[in-house]
């Protein structure tokens, strides 16, 4: 089985060069109070997209982020390379500010069956060929604690691209899948992130889970809904390993 290594090195101020991986990330700002290093992404990022509504919150709180600085200085600064989504939440001005500017704008408004989340991550997807998938990583800023309804989508797309590394970002806490395919190794970055943490068997029962790294971790343990899930679990090494029959999402809280 291969193995699989994450480290969330895009929280730091520069990436070092021997990070393990070196990854390719993109950005999505969805329609959400914009977290507060959302700049740091922004600067890691090869493409950057704003879902929809996702617009208007860099144009109203990325200028916030920068109180001592031209409103639309900032804004010129982060200006993103697509807008993508059914376009019933970009107000008119936001829209006509950064298509001035030259942004790509993607209207799919007679899709009412997908997510602007899911439209940005196609995008993606299929934005340049020469890109190594596997070390693609999409990074998405806003994605937790807001709307459940919301919130369950956002989660739904890393199951509908479960090939792809896509991270869900708050202020709080960052969420991705731990394909079955695969064993892991998370390098935690302990200045940022932790030490609250989780493995949660969402959407099927996890038949033996075996993990490393953890203060209650698991040995071939069955997890469900309904049965075991593991919250309010906590980082004890720098490295944490997991192994897993399904699919599991990993949880990490985000230091103040
Ligand atoms: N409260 C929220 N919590 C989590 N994610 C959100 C929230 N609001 C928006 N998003 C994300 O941002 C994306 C763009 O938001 P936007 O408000 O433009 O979507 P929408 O489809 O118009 O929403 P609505 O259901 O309100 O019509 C959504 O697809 C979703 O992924
Ligand atoms: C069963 C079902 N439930 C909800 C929607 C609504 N919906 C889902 S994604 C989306 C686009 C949001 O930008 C909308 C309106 C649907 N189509 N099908």
């Amino acid at each position: 089985m291969d193995l699989m290594t994450h480290s969330s090195t895009f929280l730091l101020p520069t990436i070092p060069a021997d990070q393990r991986p070196s990854l390719t990330y993109a950005l999505v700002v969805l329609n959400q109070r914009l977290p507060r290093f959302t700049p740091l992404l922004w600067k890691h990022a090869r493409l950057r997209l704003c879902a929809d509504g996702g617009a208007n919150r860099v144009y109203d709180e990325m200028p916030l982020l920068f109180p001592h600085e031209d409103a639309l200085d900032v804004r010129q600064r982060y200006k993103p390379d697509v807008i993508k989504g059914d376009m019933d939440s970009i107000r008119a001005e936001v829209l006509d500010f950064y298509s001035s500017l030259g942004t790509k704008v993607v209207d799919e408004s007679f899709d009412q069956d997908t997510t602007d989340l899911h439209k940005c991550v196609t995008f993606i997807r299929d934005y340049n060929p020469d890109w190594n998938k596997s070390e693609l990583c999409v990074l998405v800023a806003g994605a937790l604690g807001g709307r459940f309804d919301h919130e369950a989508g956002n989660i739904n797309v890393l199951y509908r691209f479960s090939t792809m590394r896509i991270i869900l970002l708050s202020d709080d806490c960052l969420i991705y899948l731990l394909p079955r395919t695969h064993r892991h190794e998370i390098y935690v970055q302990s200045s940022l992130e932790g030490p609250h943490c989780g493995l949660i068997p969402l959407g099927m029962p996890s038949c033996g889970t075996t993990t490393t790294g953890l203060e209650w971790d698991l040995t071939d343990m069955e997890m469900s809904f309904g049965g075991l899930v593991s919250t309010s679990n906590l980082v004890k090494d720098e490295k944490i390993t997991v192994k897993s029959s399904s699919d599991l999402l990993w949880t990490i809280s985000i230091r103040k």
